[in-house]
């Protein structure tokens, strides 16, 4: 593989447009947040894109002349005591796996822990690539950092190790692009203009989405689409109005049920888990829709903002 992180020689071909997910994951406190803000601070320009077969949170979209590094956020991964902690463990396994490079944050100010060898575990099973962050560099003096980094790489065969801190801004730079240097070479997956992200309405619609293919997914794989139409808090009451979007009467017609049995059963489960993640009351109102081959319709996909 060339390395796109060396100089061109004058007379060389342009280095392949590349494109592609990245996420960092860790364990809690790592500094993960920390990590992307510093990067989604500078140059990133937050999207509202979603590619509907993903289940990623776009936190931003760094556009580089030659790259464009796509960073999602995950919720953490968490033992799980209920059904919706098992989901949600479900959808970090997926949202993983759908990614082309993981940055594992290992704080250089702490020692490696279980915490840290089971995260590894579980990513080193995957097929992204696997980049060992260690984080928080800025905190302690070279020779123990030097220390670290050997500790680091005997935890795994990691693609690279790089020390970063988030907070002087060092290494940052070399970090993203390190991670470019491993996207596949892709064209661009989002187009220039900026948009705004708001995540939690993301996470919401997913909700709904997967509750309203609870059952029914043979029938309607990929064909439903769900868009929160209006998020209003007041209180502890949280009002949530979202239209699910169907290809055809006969699916809109297996989302409702008979006499809306379905439907209703839909927004329970949906109302339930969404309660858990805001932590509050919600009143959530549904409606199915026909956008006729929505899939396939670049206008109704924007529209619906994919
Ligand atoms: N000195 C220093 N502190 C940092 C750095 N990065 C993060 N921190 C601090 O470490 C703590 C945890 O950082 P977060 O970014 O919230 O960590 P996280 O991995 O997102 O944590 P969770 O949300 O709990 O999973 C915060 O108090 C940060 O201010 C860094 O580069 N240097």
């Amino acid at each position: 593989m060339t390395d796109p992180a060396q100089p061109a020689a004058p007379d060389a071909p342009e280095p392949a447009y590349r494109a592609g997910f990245a996420c960092f994951v860790g364990r809690p406190n790592a500094g993960k947040s920390t990590l992307t803000n510093a990067i989604v601070g500078q140059k990133i320009a937050i999207t509202s894109n979603k590619p509907q077969t993903t289940r990623h949170v776009i936190r931003g979209v760094l556009h580089q002349p030659q790259a464009q590094l796509v960073l999602v956020d995950t919720p953490g991964l968490h033992r799980p005591r209920t059904l919706l902690g098992e989901r949600l463990n479900d959808l970090v396994r997926a949202t993983w796996s759908e990614v082309d490079v993981i940055g594992l944050c290992l704080p250089a100010d702490e020692q490696i822990g279980p915490g840290d060898r089971f995260i590894t575990g579980e990513i080193e099973q995957l097929r992204a690539t696997v980049i060992a962050v260690v984080t928080k560099i800025d905190l302690i003096d070279r020779s123990r950092l030097a220390k670290q980094l050997s500790a680091v790489a005997d935890l795994a065969d990691f693609a690279e190790v790089v020390p970063v801190s988030a907070v002087s801004g060092e290494q940052v730079g070399t970090l993203v692009d390190v991670v470019t240097t491993y996207l596949p070479e892709s064209p661009q997956l989002y187009p220039d203009e900026m948009f705004t992200e708001e995540p939690t309405q993301v996470l919401v619609a997913e909700l709904v989405r997967e509750s309203a293919l609870e059952g029914v997914r043979d029938e309607l794989p990929h064909s439903i689409a769900v868009v929160v139409e209006e998020m209003t808090t007041e209180g502890d009451l949280t009002r949530i109005f979202a239209d699910l979007y169907v290809e055809r009467p006969s699916q809109k017609a297996i989302v409702i049920g008979r006499r809306g049995a379905r439907l209703k059963e839909v927004g329970t489960r949906a109302r339930a888990e969404i309660e858990q993640l805001l932590g509050g009351r919600v009143y959530l109102d549904l409606h199915v829709r026909v956008a006729k081959d929505w899939q396939r319709d670049p206008r109704q996909l924007r529209k619906l903002g994919f």
